[in-house]
């Protein structure tokens, strides 16, 4: 590692710590005693991981190269993309990660924590268009306290103006519906952003048009290479947009613990937004006497498609509660 490297760590550690660094010795006319100081802690942001190395990043920017220490093992713990971490940066060798500041929330597929939003990409054909999906990328976002942002891919494939009914319905929920990546593009700034969506909606072609320079490999490139797709398996943040974006999109499938879940009201602003004024506090907008939800519902103020899929997943979740109910029972 470089003198002028370790001079930042040095100086970002301190910052870390609250002390002004200004005060310190820090021009290489003064040299630091390296015997005297030979490990600084710093603070950083993990951006890449790829095979046992994690690339952190300071406030000032710098970039480490560090490995984690044995003991994460053993705690079952292992640093992700995005994880805040401090890291240890020694003279002339690798630094290690030695702590995980606490995430605000983690997804699997990517691998990244600490997400401020996603991009939940959904075709208009091939695959076809769905509600009942979009509506399932909601819920589990809202859950994990991820920001979405709707992508309409692959418009040149219907008739103009198709999705604008769809657009404003969303829009009226409070969501955010592109059509175009030079307005999604906006989006990104200052932000850690994921893309999601099922196989073949065009995630690949969306990150290559806001990134070229990422060269990324669609379907059709990777196909005509005659080599499988996604075959390395590292995960990386990259900046984009004063932002920081995932390279490595995810999600063609939603397997997540519903029984986890909290309540699900809490993943459909809508009907949260009308549910305080239903007749008893608990209710499931399904069954239950004055039901402003039900009421919105007929009025036409809450969409038919939203409150069915509402319904489905509420049946779904009570499912799965009392299969985990049934098992618990057999074992005890
Ligand atoms: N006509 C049209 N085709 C598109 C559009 N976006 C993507 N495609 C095509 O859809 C196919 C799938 O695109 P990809 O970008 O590889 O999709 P992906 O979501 O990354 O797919 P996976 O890697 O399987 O998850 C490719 O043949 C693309 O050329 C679009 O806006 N219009
Ligand atoms: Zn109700």
């Amino acid at each position: 590692m470089s003198h002028t490297i370790y001079y930042r760590a040095r100086n970002s550690a301190l910052f870390c710590a609250g002390l002004n660094p200004t005060f310190l010795p820090l021009s290489p006319k003064s040299p630091i005693k390296y015997d005297k100081i030979r490990t600084m802690i710093n603070k950083g942001r993990i951006l890449r991981s790829l095979a046992g190395f994690y690339d952190v990043q300071t406030e000032d920017s710098q970039v480490y190269q560090t490995r984690a220490r044995g003991n994460f093992r053993k705690k079952g713990m292992k640093p992700v993309v995005g994880d805040f971490v401090d890291f240890s940066a020694e003279e002339n060798s690798e630094g290690y990660v030695l702590d995980i500041y606490e995430r605000k929330n983690q997804l699997i597929r990517p691998s990244v924590a600490n997400i401020d939003q996603a991009v939940v990409i959904m075709s208009t054909v091939s695959p076809d268009f769905s509600l009942n999906l979009l509506d399932r990328f909601l819920v589990f976002l809202e859950h994990k306290q991820i920001r979405p942002l709707i992508y309409i891919s692959k418009l040149d494939l219907v008739e103009a103006g198709s999705f604008e009914q769809i657009k404003s319905d969303y829009e009226a929920i409070g969501y955010a519906i592109f059509f175009d990546e030079a307005e999604l593009r906006d989006e990104l700034k200052g932000k850690v952003t994921v893309f999601m969506g099922q196989t073949g909606v065009g995630k690949t072609t969306l990150l290559n048009k806001l990134a070229p320079e990422m060269e990324l490999a669609t379907g059709e490139t990777s196909e005509k290479l005659g080599r499988g797709r996604h075959t390395t398996r590292h995960v990386e943040l990259y900046p984009l947009m004063e932002g920081l974006i995932a390279d490595t999109p995810g999600f063609s499938s939603l397997d997540y613990e519903v029984d986890n879940q909290p309540d699900l009201n809490e993943a459909f602003p809508e009907i949260l937004r009308i549910s305080h004024a239903c007749k008893f506090r608990e209710c499931s907008h399904t069954h239950e006497p004055d039901c402003a939800v039900k009421t919105a519902l007929e009025a036409g103020e809450i969409l038919a498609s939203r409150y069915q899929n509402y319904t489905q997943l509420l049946s779904e979740i009570n499912q799965t509660r009392e299969h985990y109910v049934k098992q618990g029972k057999k074992q005890t």
